[in-house]
């Protein structure tokens, strides 16, 4: 075994979307950055994640939208070329190998040790190699920054660890289609990888113990759970697993109720856990295996819930639980790294709310889409979550179908839009679009919710026509327009035509 010993200004314990984000931004800020990661550059969401996923939902939702317009014959009753989906899955996630982004790291100046990095001491870094032969000792000058992650939570259920489950990982590099699939959890992993196995042909049965997408606007939560209804899948609401059980080749799934569900694979999507497991967090007073909890420049905070001493820790991504999501970790990644290069200099940070140095919209204004059938694209809070956190809000609602756009875009258009106001402020706290292609919808509401646009200014960002964005318009109108004359401003022109507003 060989040792060798490195000093560098940041070292960057996770090469995924967050980790490699604050390398760049540091080494453009003139400090030195190591990347050390133990798989593959570009992380979770490159390989196992967003990317391949998204790949394997993607040819059905293309196939469902053309179905929904005459004039492609061709296309009715056509089912996908499970093949060609596959393959086109693995080139998104590169055939699961880092080469491309090994280069793109070396062409920005960032160093990469590869093996797993674990925590010895303030500043201290060991890596062991893959294959154990060697140790690398890194010493940060600056900070040590944590982005390594989560991993799919397998719970205590008796049997289920011996089953040989599949998490999402097998589920988004699967290279068969299982014929009968069990999937224990309704979050959004639970959701898209229903929605994309049904559509490559399996017959899928969902156990989701806490409802479907829980933590969406129950009506969105109800446009998917009808449509996956409607695509065959067995979808049981409150059903609790206690047991799972493979036996020559068939697993069975045993539930609170006493009844079995049979599968040839079953998929685990319960959520995830911080790899922080044998990461050396206790070397410097906290708990291995914890979520790290961070302050507003995404500095770690010690037990006593005061920053770390020192200063020098940083945790961004997934593994400090504030946002699983790539682009709010990409997005934390620019707070930190920002602050790293300032306090590096001397120089003073922006931390008040909105600042350069803070990641504020992660409590404020978090997009995400769930890319189901209909997708579900939303921003901030929900109407639930806004009462919840003791707002004076207003949820506004309309028929995105009613829509002229949406009409135009898809026969029998079925969608809905939500729109939650802060009545206090006369801004919006969130916004959820529910049916077809509504993706690119959320955008708009992301502006508008961390910009705290007011809603009379709101009515100035005209739509154009027939665009689905029209259905901004409608929840303007919906909501009524302060000082008009009563009776004006209230939701007109539900028809198809050029509408009232
Ligand atoms: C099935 C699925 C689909 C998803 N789809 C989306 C989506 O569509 N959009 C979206 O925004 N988000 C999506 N997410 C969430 C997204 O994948 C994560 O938010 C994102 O990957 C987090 O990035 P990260 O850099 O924090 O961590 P990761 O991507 O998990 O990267 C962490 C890296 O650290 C490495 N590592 C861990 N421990 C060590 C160690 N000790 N030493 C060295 N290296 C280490 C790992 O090998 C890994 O490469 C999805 C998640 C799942 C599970
Ligand atoms: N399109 C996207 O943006 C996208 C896609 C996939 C994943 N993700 C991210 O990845 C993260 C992980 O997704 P996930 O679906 O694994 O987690 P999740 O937290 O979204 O959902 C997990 C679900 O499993 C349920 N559950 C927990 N324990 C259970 C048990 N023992 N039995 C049955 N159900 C149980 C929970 O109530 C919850 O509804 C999410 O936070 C999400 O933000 C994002």
């Amino acid at each position: 075994m060989t040792a060798t010993h490195e000093s560098v200004d940041v070292v960057v314990i996770g090469g995924g979307p967050a980790g490699e984000n604050v390398a760049d931004r540091v080494v453009r800020g003139g400090l030195s950055a190591v990347v050390v990661e133990a798989e593959l550059v570009g992380g979770e969401c490159s390989y196992w994640a967003c990317m391949p996923t998204k790949a394997l939902l993607r040819s059905g939702s293309a196939l469902r939208a053309a179905q929904a317009l005459p004039g492609l014959p061709t296309l009715t009753g056509a089912t996908l070329d499970v093949p060609a989906v596959l393959a086109r899955r693995d080139r998104f996630a590169s055939g699961w190998s880092d080469e491309g982004q090994v280069s793109w790291l070396d062409s920005a100046g960032i160093s990469l040790v590869r093996g797993r990095g674990r925590i010895v001491g303030p500043r201290q870094v060991e890596v062991r190699t893959v294959d154990d032969e060697d140790v690398v000792r890194l010493t940060a000058r600056h900070a040590v920054v944590v982005a390594t992650g989560t991993s799919a939570l397998v719970p205590p259920i008796p049997g289920l660890a011996e089953a040989r489950p599949w998490t999402s990982r097998e589920a988004a590099a699967a290279d068969h289609v299982p014929a009968r699939l069990a999937v224990v959890g309704g979050g959004v992993v639970g959701a898209e990888m229903a929605t994309a196995f049904t559509r490559l042909g399996s017959q899928v049965t969902v156990l989701a113990r806490d409802g479907l997408l829980p933590t969406v606007e129950p009506f969105a939560a109800e446009l998917v759970a009808d449509s996956l209804r409607a695509a065959g899948v067995d979808l049981r609401l409150g059903a609790e697993v206690t047991s799972v059980r493979r036996e020559q080749g068939v697993v069975r799934v045993g539930l609170g109720d006493g009844r079995e569900v049979e599968a040839d694979e079953v998929l685990l999507a319960v959520g995830r856990t911080p790899n922080t497991s044998g990461l050396g967090l206790a070397s410097v007073g906290l708990r291995d295996g914890d979520w790290l909890r961070v302050e507003e420049s995404l500095r770690a905070l010690g037990a006593d819930g005061s920053v770390l001493e020192g200063g020098w820790l940083y945790a961004v991504g997934d593994v400090n639980a504030r946002a699983l999501l790539t682009h709010q970790g990409k997005y934390q990644a620019r707070a930190a790294a920002d602050a790293i290069v300032t306090r590096a200099a001397g120089g003073p940070l922006e931390e008040g709310e909105w600042g350069w140095h803070v990641a504020t919209a992660d409590h404020r204004a978090v997009p995400q889409v769930v890319f189901t059938d209909p997708e579900v694209a939303a921003v901030g809070l929900t109407a639930a979550a806004a009462e919840r956190a003791g707002y004076r809000a207003r949820a506004v609602d309309y028929e995105i179908g009613d829509v002229a756009g949406a009409s135009l875009h898809a026969d029998g258009y079925r969608g809905h839009a939500r729109m939650v106001v802060d009545e206090g402020r006369g801004v919006l706290l969130g916004a959820t679009f529910a049916g077809p292609d509504v993706a690119e919808l959320v955008h708009a509401a992301t502006v508008a919710v961390a910009g705290e646009v007011p809603i009379a200014r709101l009515w100035h960002a005209v739509p154009a026509y027939p665009t689905i964005s029209e259905v901004w318009l409608r929840l303007l109108e919906a909501y009524g327009r302060p000082h008009a004359a009563p009776g004006i401003g209230s939701a007109g022109g539900r028809g198809r035509g050029t509408g009232a507003g």
